[in-house]
């Protein structure tokens, strides 16, 4: 959470001139209802529940950026749905960071708490193996202006496609 995965994802569709999918835009167009609403009513697990079902669909689609939740990696078939069918790319971001761009924001459940530090830190001892378990690139995003993210993303994906696979 505020790593940046929507707003890189966005502009980088667009430097891509390709399509861009937010997945938890499009879990609350499906719902009709916003993330802290289906987090309040049906829990986490519902939650989860309903971002499977759209990333295994969206998943299917070509030619596009897809920027998900950073919950997305917990279930193995999401992490599979991602592998298969598109590059991967993780962006790294401290906790610092994470608190700095999140604090504006009630939009993330899992953060309205008395001490989002502390579950910062352990999101990310559970999910970072998770996240470097499925990622092709891995960027850090610290103090790093969105423009200079995407550079970097694109100079590793240039560097992918060179590689014989
Ligand atoms: N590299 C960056 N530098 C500065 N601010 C950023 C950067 N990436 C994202 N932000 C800001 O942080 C906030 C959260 O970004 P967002 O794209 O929603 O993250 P995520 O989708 O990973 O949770 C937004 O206000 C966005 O403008
Ligand atoms: O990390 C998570 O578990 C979540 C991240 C959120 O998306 P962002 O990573 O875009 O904030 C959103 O999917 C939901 O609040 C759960
Ligand atoms: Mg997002």
């Amino acid at each position: 959470m505020g790593a940046g995965k929507s707003t890189i994802g966005r502009l980088l569709a667009q430097e891509l001139s390709s399509t861009f999918i937010d997945s938890d835009k499009v879990i609350e167009e499906r719902s009709g209802a916003d993330i802290p609403w289906i987090f309040d009513v049906e829990g986490e697990a519902g939650f989860r529940e309903r971002e499977m079902a759209v990333i295994s669909e969206l998943t299917q689609l070509n030619d596009c950026v897809l920027a998900t939740g950073g919950g997305v990696v917990l279930r193995p078939e999401n992490r599979e749905c991602l592998q298969n069918r598109g590059v991967v790319v993780y962006l790294q971001t401290s906790i610092e960071q994470q608190l700095e761009r999140t604090a504006r924001d009630r939009n993330r459940p899992l953060l309205q708490t008395a001490n989002p530090e502390e579950v910062l830190r352990k999101l990310l001892e559970q999910r970072d193996p998770l996240y470097k378990s499925c990622a092709d690139i891995i960027i850090r995003t610290d103090k790093r202006h969105p423009r200079a993210v995407i550079q970097e993303i694109l100079r590793q994906l240039k560097q992918l496609s060179k590689q014989p696979s």
